[in-house]
């Protein structure tokens, strides 16, 4: 029995996400086994009294094992290895998840505006026919520019930051948001790959 505690090798990456960047950061990666993408509704309520980092992981884990359950009902002859993420952002110790309309997206952009925040992403991995499971997290500092309302509101109306943790996307106009960042950038785009390599290597996967 290898340290996975699967009887077969993984054959199969599932992306337990709905997220198009996390989709696009996996394929990135040009693994050679086969990767789909088999998303769920797990539910993301978290007691208030948790840190940033087990809110990720823990959420990244449900993500994981909520498809690695749909895996399992279909008796997959395949042996998958079920990757799940979750990013948040934290500002004084407050959790911004995503936006419920355009007037919280700008009091989230108003609290984040000439000043430092960090992003948290959780990364779990589930072995859908036994259910081991491994999880870990990313931080990155993130400094925003001082901006007035008007500059916020015009962002705002773009439909970017509509479905991003914090209200804006790194990635995208964004972009011109950050005056600089210390940590990893994918870890802010919502897929920290640099760790999810390492973490695939613990199931024997090989990024190259
Ligand atoms: C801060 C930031 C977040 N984000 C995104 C990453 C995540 O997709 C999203 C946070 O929401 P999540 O709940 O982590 O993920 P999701 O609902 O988009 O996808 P799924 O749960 O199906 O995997 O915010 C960016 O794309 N760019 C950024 O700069």
């Amino acid at each position: 029995m290898s340290k996975y505690e699967s009887t077969k090798p993984i054959s199969q990456l599932v992306l337990a996400s709905s997220s198009p960047r996390r989709k696009e950061l996996v394929a990135s990666l040009g693994l050679s086994l086969p990767v789909y993408i088999l998303s769920s509704d797990a539910d993301e309520s978290v007691p208030s009294d948790w840190a940033p980092a087990h809110i990720v992981e823990q959420l990244a884990l449900r993500k994981a094992h909520a498809t690695a359950a749909i895996l399992k009902e279909r008796r997959e002859e395949n042996c998958s290895l079920v990757v799940g993420a979750d990013t948040i952002v934290v500002v004084d110790g407050r959790v911004l998840g995503k936006p419920k309309d355009h007037e919280d997206a700008l009091s989230m952009l108003q609290s984040l505006q000439g000043r430092e925040h960090e992003v948290y992403t959780g990364v779990a991995c589930v072995v859908a026919e036994t259910g081991a499971e491994t999880s870990a997290h990313r931080m990155t500092k993130v400094y925003m520019k001082p901006m007035r309302d008007e500059v916020l509101k015009r962002y705002i109306a773009t439909g970017e930051p509509d479905d991003k943790a914090g209200a804006y996307g790194i990635q995208g106009l964004g972009a011109t948001l950050v005056e600089k960042i210390d940590g990893c950038y994918f870890n802010v785009v919502g897929l920290p790959v640099s760790l999810l390599s390492d973490m695939l290597a613990q199931y024997e996967i090989q990024v190259f």
